[in-house]
């Protein structure tokens, strides 16, 4: 865990826990161990910490976290009595850093007396995205040393910094080029004491005058930017407790605040969140086709069709990463307009610092628009992002698998059309996969890949590589009309939908949805997604299953449906864009949505119409009611084998719809209520609303629920006897 060894009149302690030295029990004994060991060798005259394998430490052993007694118990060895054991050390401890030194890792560091870095190292504290602080005294050290302001920023923010920029702001004290080791080695041999100041405890917080005035402004902006969460405000606290406390004084208060924050439900889903998001793209279908052993083909070129906003997006996430694209459109008016509109976000990106005019200028160098799609013969993948319409989308895949070499993968942007029915269109539906982005795909992580019952391994492969090289955060499902995204979201939408025919007005339901931690209302995504979007997707599946829709509709085979949104799409509402949908807005395209009485009129008179008397609906009705339906249609997905655990739904819902992490996804608050309630619940609400499938309780949801225990989110697939996909 902890490997001594002596070089000349150095120890070098070497953390080694794979893959990233995380800070388990067992390596902090072995540090503390290793540092005594030293201390008592009298021809040891100083010593030096470093990282095996590709990091120093990621910081604390997040795994071991659920154990709060652990770290409150005055028993065994924890970050704070090594951290004391390095800091009042007699001989020089040195900090050898590369790849990431975070949280607890930078603790470590800041016990220590030196520090040193390779260039490429990153310095952070990361804690806040996991609802907690920097609770071995990184919140009273760091401000010691950066002072006041740019703790708190990287402390609350949660953002590593750069070798070159933690030197500039003095945490370390050297970069060092080549070997590690050595040039620590040889820092080491050159010191003998360890000076006063080098004790960070002793030293104050420089540049701290205006430290009421920057907690103020920073309180505002959490509040406004981080609302609900509680762990950066107490983050911004902690800091606080440097400037006003004594250090003996501030880490009790750190300590205060760290156990506030690691004893509640916020951390929980905070913490599963970090974990889900990483099973989420372990895929697995079977032994011989999964994510360890499946070869991808590398993209070396790519060809995107469709140069609207979603394809032009996509094309910018390629373009990013160094992926040289082929752009096409049918037309060069519309391929103009897509140019501009990329080189539009790439100017965005070059107003907010992310690149330079120069580096824009290079990336434009590996977009070639073109009209013709047979330009597209040799690239290595394409992403077809034109109308949502099965048959053009079949016309266009036939093409493609005419044009392109053989081993070309065909992707479809698709978001709720069957994949092996775009497949069926080609000679290769191996090669045929979905690849879901959110819009505004440029910006949001989640790329929800699907794979067909024809999609090879191969193919799956490298599209879960591809999404990791273009900085996604990929999930795999199974296809199926919706996939696991709009599936489960048509539940929770339709839902909210129905809570407004019954008594709710729009900006009072989204009300609701933001205080519970929704970056958005329900009808301000639809105003910002577009109702004539909504509207033509429900007629072409009215179309497509033989029935017809009108705005007097109440009932589709049976099953409830309510017509306000195709009453606010024929009165010309079609959403941001056209300044008016759900909401008013300033202008067209504006972002400031305002309540407007017109809309309020529809719904009043769509109810007087029909004579359904309007009612006062709780804020828990509403809750319930969207997000239980959503779950149940959680629970189908697994049942159907679309999804193959819970966490790829619930980071779908984090990174495609922003549910809040603080809850960690829709399936982790399910299991935060009790299953065996929300279950009760679904079958009130069935007894209430029977003319509404999905009140009926998924079968797999009623197994858990009935088998009288707590069954922990990990162990929800054991009742899922016959899902059609094999799972971890
Ligand atoms: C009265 C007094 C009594 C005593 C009181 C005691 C009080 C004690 C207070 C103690 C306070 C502790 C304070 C410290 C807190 C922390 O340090 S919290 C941890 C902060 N660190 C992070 O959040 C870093 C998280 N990790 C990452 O950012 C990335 O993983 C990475 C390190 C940059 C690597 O990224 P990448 O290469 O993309 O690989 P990944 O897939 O992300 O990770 C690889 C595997 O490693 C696992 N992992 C990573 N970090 C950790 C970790 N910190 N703990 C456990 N596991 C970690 C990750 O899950 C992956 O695992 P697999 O999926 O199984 O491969």
């Amino acid at each position: 865990m902890a490997e001594y060894k002596e070089i000349d009149s150095v120890a070098v302690i070497e953390l080694k826990n794979p893959p990233a030295n995380a800070l388990s029990k067992a390596l902090v004994t072995g540090l503390n161990n290793g540092v005594k060991r030293a201390i008592d060798n009298p021809r040891i005259k100083s010593i030096v910490l470093i990282g095996n394998g590709q990091h120093f430490s990621a910081g604390a052993d997040i795994t071991e976290f659920p154990r709060v007694a652990d770290v409150t118990s005055k028993q065994g060895v924890s970050l704070l009595t090594v951290g004391d054991v390095i800091e009042s050390c007699n001989k020089p401890v040195v900090s050898a850093i590369h790849g990431v030194c975070f949280g607890g890792g930078l603790e470590i560091a800041l016990f220590s007396h030196y520090r040193l870095a390779v260039q490429s190292a990153k310095l952070g504290f990361p804690e806040v995205s996991l609802g907690i602080l920097p609770g071995a005294n990184g919140t009273q050290r760091l401000p010691r040393v950066v002072g006041f302001e740019v703790a708190m920023d990287m402390i609350v923010s949660g953002k590593p910094v750069s070798a070159p920029q933690a030197l500039q702001y003095g945490i370390l004290d050297k970069i060092v080029d080549g070997d590690l080791l050595t040039a620590a080695v040889q820092f080491a041999k050159t010191l003998n004491t360890v000076p006063h100041d080098r004790r960070l405890k002793n030293v104050p917080v420089p540049n701290s005058e205006n430290a009421n005035k920057h907690f103020e402004e920073k309180l505002a902006k959490i509040k406004q930017k981080q609302r609900g969460y509680i762990a950066p405000i107490n983050c911004l606290k902690a800091v606080k407790a440097s400037v006003d406390l004594p250090y003996s004084e501030g880490v009790t208060k750190e300590f205060q605040l760290f156990m506030e924050l690691m004893s509640s439900a916020q951390a929980r889903g905070q913490q599963y969140s970090f974990f889900s998001e990483r099973a989420a793209t372990k895929w697995y279908l079977s032994a011989s086709k999964n994510y360890k052993v499946s070869k991808d083909i590398p993209v070396k070129t790519a060809g995107v069709i469709g140069a609207g906003t979603m394809g032009s997006g996509i094309a910018v996430s390629l373009l990013t990463s160094g992926i040289p694209v082929i752009l096409v459109e049918q037309d060069s008016k519309n391929l103009e307009r897509g140019i501009e509109l990329i080189k539009s976000i790439l100017q965005g990106g070059v107003k907010l610092k992310r690149m330079t005019q120069s580096q824009m200028n290079q990336i434009l160098q590996i977009l070639q628009p073109t009209t013709k799609i047979e330009d597209l013969q040799s690239v290595d993948l394409i992403i077809e992002a034109v109308f949502e319409n099965l048959k053009l989308k079949q016309e266009l895949f036939s093409k493609l698998d005419k044009i392109c070499k053989r081993d070309t993968v065909l992707c479809s942007n698709t978001s709720t059309l069957d994949i092996d029915k775009i497949a069926k269109s080609t000679s290769r539906p191996e090669k045929v996969v979905g690849t879901h982005f959110f819009a505004p795909a440029h910006i949001m992580p989640l790329l929800e890949n699907v794979y067909g019952n024809h999609t090879s391994a191969e193919t799956i492969a490298t599209v879960m590589k591809l999404s990791k090289k273009i900085r996604k955060i990929p999930v795999l499902v199974k296809t199926c009309h919706g996939f696991v995204a709009n599936r489960t979201f048509f539940e929770y939408s339709q839902e909210l939908r129905f809570v407004v025919e019954e008594g709710l007005l729009p900006n009072e339901v989204d009300d609701i949805l933001e205080d519970f931690g929704m970056p958005m209302g329900v009808f301000k995504v639809n105003d910002l997604s577009g109702i004539d979007v909504g509207w033509r997707i429900r007629q072409e599946q009215a179309i497509a299953n033989g029935f017809n829709l009108t705005t007097n509709t109440r009932y589709i085979n049976g099953e409830r449906y309510c017509a306000i949104a195709d009453k606010i799409f024929q009165a010309g509402r079609y959403g941001r864009k056209t300044g008016k949908g759900w909401y008013q807005y300033d202008k067209p395209g504006g972002r400031v949505a305002m309540v407007d009485p017109n809309v309020n009129n529809i719904i009043l008179n769509h109810c007087k119409e029909l004579g359904l008397t309007r009612r006062k609906i709780s804020t828990q009705e509403v809750i319930e009611r969207c997000m239980f339906a959503a779950i149940n249609e959680g629970f189908r997905c697994l049942e159907d084998g679309i999804a193959s655990k819970p966490e790829e739904i619930d980071t779908i819902w984090l990174h495609g719809f922003g549910f809040p992490r603080y809850r960690g996804g829709p399936m982790f608050y399910a299991s935060q209520v009790g299953l065996r309630k929300v279950y009760e619940r679904i079958k009130y609400y069935q007894k209430h609303f029977p003319e509404t499938s999905h009140w009926i309780a998924s079968e797999m949801l009623q197994r858990i629920a009935e088998s009288g225990r707590n069954v922990p989110i990990s162990e929800w697939t054991k009742f899922n006897p016959t899902p059609t996909s094999s799972r971890l």
